[in-house]
C-alpha cells in the first residue's frame, strides 16, 4: 500500500445510537442470527437497483460490466464469509455517513423508547430495521471494501470494525485501490459460528430468505472429492436463487412464504406482513401492483419528515423508494411495489406530482388496499377477524384521516372505521357503522355519538342518560381526530350522525306520547325559573331549558344545533387555534331534587344557579375559569343547608 493511502487511515467513533443498536442486536437477536445474510443480500440488491437506475442517464457507470449480481463466498480456514455486489458502491464519505450513523428520522426518539428488556427491545429493533449492523450478530469483525461507480479505482474505501477489545465502538476508514466497482463485505465469524462455513448451509439460507432477489446470487459450485472425503469448491459459479422479479410472476406460482420473504426485503421489516394484494392491471394503463399491509405501525408513522410509500419500478427498472404519490397519505403504512409499463424511465418526483398516469395508478392502488381491508374485516375465515382488529389497533388512527381526505372513497373508508360504543361500554374499538345500524331500535333513524377528551368522560357523559334508559346505542368517541372525522361524515348509509350533546335533541319516533306531554308541561311549569336562571347566569349561557334527556344528573350543557360542539372548541383552543366563541345552553332536569328545590330558593339562588352550571361544565369534560369561587360557593351552600349560615 502506498504511504499516502496508509496515512489516510482514520479511526472514528460510531454515533451513540449505533453503539446502542449494535449492543442490542448482538444480545437480543442472537436466536435469529440467520437474518444477517438476508439483510446484507437485501442491501446488495438495493445497491444494484440504484446503479441500474443511475446508469439510465450515465451508461458509463457500468464500466463494461453490466451484469449485476451478488456473489457469496466463504473461506473455512480464514473463517470468513464474503458478500460482494457490483452495484452502486460507496465513496469514503458515504461509507462514513451510512455505516457509522443512522440517518433515519426519529432515531433519537426511537432509542429513547427502548426498555432494556431484551425480548421487548428485540421486537422494537425489528421494527426499526436491522440492516447492515446485523452482520455483527455472527461476526466480531467486519471489513467493507467499496468503490462508488464512476470513481477511479484509487478512490476505494476500506471500512473496518472489530467488536472485541479496546476498539469496540470505533471503526476505521482508509483509502484503498479497488479495481471493481461495488461493495464487498467480509464477516470474520465469531467463535461458535463455524456451521455457517458450509456451502450447503449458505445455499439453504439464500433459498429460504433471498430467493426473490431480482439479481442472481451466485456461489461457487462444489463437488465431492473422493480422496479427501469432503466437498471441495470449484472455480465455477452457479446461481442459487430464482433471480426474477417476484411481482412479474403469476400469483398461482408464488407461495405464501415467498410473498412474506419478499415483503421483508421491500418493506424493510423484520416481521411478517398482515396481508397483501397482488394484481396486474391491463388496458389503457398497464401496471403491476404488489402491496402489503404491515402487522405493526412503523416507529416513525407520525413523523412528518419520515418518508413512506411504495417502491416504483418502470418496466422492472427500479426508479425510486418511497414514491409517496402512489398512494394517498392516509394509506402511508402500505409497503410494496408498483411496476408501470407506461411511465417514462426518467420519471422524477416532480413529474410524478403532475402525471395523469400516476393519478390512475393511485386510484387503482387505493381501491385494492381498501378492498383488501374490507375482505379482512368481513371474512369468515379463521384468523381474519383478528387480523383486522390488529390492523385497526395499529393503523386505525391513520385510516380515519381518509374520511376527510379521500372524497371518492369516503363511504368505503367510513365502512372500515371501528368505534367504542355503549353496547360493550369498553374502550375497545370494535363497532362498525354497519353493526350500529343493524342494531338500531325500531323507529330510530339516526346514528348517535358523544365526543369527549377521554373514554371515561365519554362513557359517563350525562348526555347519555336518556339513551341508556331507552337502550339506544351511542358511539363513544374520545380520539382527538374523531371530531374531525365526524365533521367530515354527516351521514352514513343514509343515516345522519348526530351528537347527543347538541341542542334540540329530537328522539322522534323514539319518544312516546306521554314523554312529549311531560316535556311540554315541564317547560310550562318551569317557565319562571328558567327566566330567573338565565338572568342570573347572564353572559355564561345562550339559553336555559328544561330537558328530559337527563335521568340522574340535575343539569347538562349542550351546544346549540348549529354551533360548534364544546369538545371540539376545547381541542381547537388547546391547539392554539381560534374557535368561534359560542355560548352553551344549560339544560336542567325537572325531576331532580336539586332543581325542584331551586323553585323555592331565594337567598342563595345565584349561587345555586352558578354551581349547577359549573357542575354541568365539569361533567362534560370542561374546565372552570375560576375553580376557587366554585369551591367557595359549594362550601357556602353546604353550610346554608346545614343551617349554619
Ligand atoms: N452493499 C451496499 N452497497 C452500497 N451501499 C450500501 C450497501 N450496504 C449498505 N449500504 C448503504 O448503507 C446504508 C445503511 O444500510 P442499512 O442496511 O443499515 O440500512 P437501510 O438499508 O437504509 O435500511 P434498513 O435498516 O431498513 O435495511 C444503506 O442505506 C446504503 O446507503
Amino acid at each position: 500500500m502506498s504511504e499516502a493511502k496508509a496515512a489516510s487511515a482514520q479511526t472514528l467513533n460510531f454515533q451513540a445510537e449505533v453503539k446502542q443498536l449494535l449492543h442490542l442486536m448482538i444480545h437480543s437477536l442472537y436466536s435469529n442470527r440467520e437474518i444477517f445474510l438476508r439483510e446484507l443480500v437485501s442491501n446488495a440488491s438495493d445497491a444494484c437497483d440504484k446503479l441500474r437506475f443511475e446508469a439510465l442517464d450515465t451508461p458509463a457507470l457500468y464500466e463494461s460490466d453490466s451484469e449485476l449480481k451478488i456473489r457469496i463466498d466463504f473461506d473455512s480456514s480464514a473463517r470468513t464469509i464474503t458478500i460482494a455486489d457490483n452495484g452502486i458502491g460507496m465513496s469514503r464519505d458515504e461509507a462514513i455517513a451510512h455505516l457509522g450513523t443512522i440517518a433515519k428520522s426519529g432515531t433519537k426518539e426511537f432509542f429513547g423508547k427502548l426498555t432494556g428488556d431484551q425480548k421487548k427491545d428485540a421486537h422494537l429493533i425489528g421494527q426499526f430495521g436491522v440492516g447492515f449492523y446485523s452482520a455483527f450478530i455472527v461476526a466480531d469483525k467486519v471489513t467493507v471494501l467499496s468503490r462508488r461507480a464512476g470513481l477511479d479505482a484509487a478512490e476505494g474505501v476500506k471500512w473496518e470494525c472489530a467488536m472485541t477489545g479496546e476498539s469496540a465502538g470505533e471503526y476505521s476508514v482508509q483509502a484503498v485501490d479497488k479495481a471493481s466497482r461495488g461493495t464487498e463485505i467480509t464477516l470474520h465469524l465469531r467463535e461458535g459460528q463455524e456451521d455457517l462455513l458450509s456451502g450447503w448451509k449458505l445455499k439453504s439460507l439464500i433459498r429460504k430468505y433471498s430467493d426473490h432477489i431480482v439479481q442472481p446470487i451466485v456461489m461457487r459450485k462444489e463437488e465431492w472429492d473422493e480422496e479427501k472425503k469432503e466437498q471441495v469448491l470449484r472455480d465455477e459459479y452457479e446461481t442459487i436463487n430464482q433471480a426474477n422479479a417476484l411481482w412479474t410472476r403469476s400469483r398461482n406460482d408464488i407461495s405464501d412464504d415467498e410473498y412474506k420473504a419478499f415483503y421483508k426485503h421491500v418493506g424493510h421489516d423484520y416481521d411478517e406482513p398482515l396481508a397483501w394484494t397482488h394484481s396486474r392491471v391491463e388496458g389503457r394503463h398497464e401496471y403491476t401492483q404488489l402491496l402489503y399491509v404491515p402487522a405493526h405501525a412503523p416507529f416513525d408513522m407520525w413523523d412528518r419528515n419520515a418518508k413512506h410509500g411504495v417502491k416504483l419500478y418502470v418496466k422492472r427498472v427500479f426508479i425510486m423508494d418511497d414514491a409517496e404519490k402512489l398512494l394517498p397519505a392516509y394509506l402511508r403504512f402500505v409497503r410494496g411495489v408498483v411496476d408501470s409499463a407506461d411511465l417514462p424511465l426518467n420519471v422524477s418526483r416532480e413529474i410524478l406530482q403532475e402525471s395523469k398516469d400516476i393519478d390512475t395508478i393511485r386510484a387503482g392502488c387505493t381501491k385494492k388496499i381498501l378492498g383488501l381491508l374490507e375482505d379482512l374485516a368481513t371474512s369468515e375465515e379463521a384468523g381474519d377477524k383478528e387480523k383486522y382488529a390488529t390492523f385497526w389497533k395499529e393503523f386505525g388512527k391513520v385510516l380515519k384521516e381518509g374520511v376527510g381526505e379521500d372524497f371518492a372513497n369516503k363511504d368505503k373508508v367510513a365502512g372500515l372505521l371501528r368505534f367504542a360504543s355503549t353496547k360493550a361500554d369498553t374502550p375497545e374499538e370494535t363497532v362498525s357503522l354497519a353493526d350500529y345500524i343493524s342494531r338500531m331500535k325500531e323507529g330510530q333513524d339516526k346514528i348517535y355519538y358523544v365526543t369527549a377528551e377521554t373514554f371515561n368522560a365519554a362513557k359517563n357523559s350525562p348526555h347519555l342518560e336518556i339513551f341508556r334508559k331507552k337502550g339506544i346505542e351511542v358511539l363513544l368517541l374520545s380520539d382527538r381526530v374523531d371530531e374531525w372525522v365526524i365533521g367530515n361524515l354527516p351521514e352514513f348509509d343514509g343515516k345522519p350522525l348526530v351528537s347527543v350533546a347538541k341542542g334540540g335533541l329530537d328522539l322522534g319516533a323514539l319518544e312516546d306520547e306521554a314523554e312529549k306531554k311531560e316535556a311540554e308541561k315541564a317547560a310550562d311549569d318551569y317557565k319562571e325559573l328558567l327566566e330567573k336562571m338565565k338572568a342570573s347566569l347572564g353572559e355564561r349561557v345562550k339559553d336555559v331549558k328544561v330537558t328530559l334527556r337527563l335521568t340522574d344528573s340535575p343539569a347538562c350543557l349542550v351546544a346549540d344545533e348549529h354551533d360548534m360542539g364544546m369538545n371540539l372548541a376545547r381541542i381547537l383552543k388547546a391547539a392554539g387555534q381560534s374557535a368561534p366563541v359560542s355560548k352553551p345552553i344549560l339544560e336542567i332536569n325537572p325531576n331532580h331534587p336539586a332543581v325542584l328545590r331551586l323553585k323555592y330558593e331565594d337567598k342563595n339562588f345565584d349561587d345555586w344557579a352558578q354551581v349547577l352550571f359549573d357542575q354541568a361544565l365539569l361533567a362534560e369534560g370542561g374546565t372552570l375559569d375560576d375553580p376557587a369561587t366554585f369551591v367557595k360557593r359549594i362550601n357556602q351552600l353546604m353550610l346554608a343547608m346545614s343551617g349554619t349560615n
